[in-house]
């Protein structure tokens, strides 16, 4: 089985540690690659990044089908371009944020989310709704660090470890979910320090493709998510 995960940023740090997460529970037979668009922004921290990013996230997911991919994971906790990647790839397609808030659905009455700039706060919401799963989120916070600063700014660990432990306590939830790709590999020892299962979306989405793939499901191409039609760009 061959996953090709997607970091719709270009930072290639984050894409080869997003990688390097995603291989950690990848399955026996099952390889992961991990890639970034040849262009874009080098993160996703707005309605305008999102856009931008997006075009560049289809067209791997294109080129992954030419390479016979098995399935794919968007791995930006906005899911940018997902259902556009589902309309072209003939297997399944996962974004880390819905594979993320699924998975926390299973383990608790309610969960939070902490991500990185407040302004995505609402678009996290907007996405929780359009997957069902509002009900289960009890609020989505965000720790002020902007995702390049996950990287380098030795105080970020820290930074999100406390509006984690403010999340929980404001909340009364009993899950986290890191809301974004760069905090995936906080994910362990926050939920050794907090005491409550912490979920991220980079392992949660290439799990979730890898038993997609196995159960021999693939996105559905009768309807919404047909191939688009055919036509001339200008
Ligand atoms: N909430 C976020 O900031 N998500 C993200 N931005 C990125 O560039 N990657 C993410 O996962």
């Amino acid at each position: 089985m061959r996953v090709l995960v997607v970091n719709p940023n270009t930072t290639a740090s984050m894409t080869t540690a997003i990688g390097a997460c995603a291989r950690a529970v990848a399955g026996p037979g099952v390889t992961v690659d991990a890639v970034s668009p040849v262009a874009g922004p080098v993160s996703i921290e707005s309605h305008h990044d999102e856009v931008m990013a997006a075009p560049g996230v289809v067209a791997r997911v294109l080129e992954g089908e030419l390479d016979g991919y098995d399935g794919y994971v968007v791995a930006c906790f906005g899911d940018p371009a997902l259902l556009a990647c589902r309309e072209v790839a003939r297997g399944p397609v996962v974004g880390i944020a819905e594979a993320a808030m699924r998975t926390a659905g299973y383990l608790g009455r309610s969960f939070s989310v902490v991500t990185t700039l407040a302004r995505t706060i609402g678009h996290s919401r907007d996405i929780a709704r359009s997957y069902g799963v509002d009900a289960l989120c009890a609020g989505i916070h965000a720790c002020e660090v902007p995702v390049v600063e996950l990287e380098t700014d030795p105080a970020a660990r820290a930074r999100v470890r406390d509006t984690c432990r403010r999340a929980l306590a404001a909340d009364g939830s009993e899950v986290l979910v890191l809301g974004c790709a760069g905090m995936a590999d906080l994910a362990d020892e926050l939920s050794v320090e907090l005491g409550v299962p912490v979920v991220d979306g980079v392992r949660a989405a290439v799990t979730t493709v890898e038993q997609l793939v196995r159960l021999g499901l693939r996105t559905s191409k009768v309807g919404e998510l047909a191939p688009p039609p055919v036509k001339a760009y200008a």
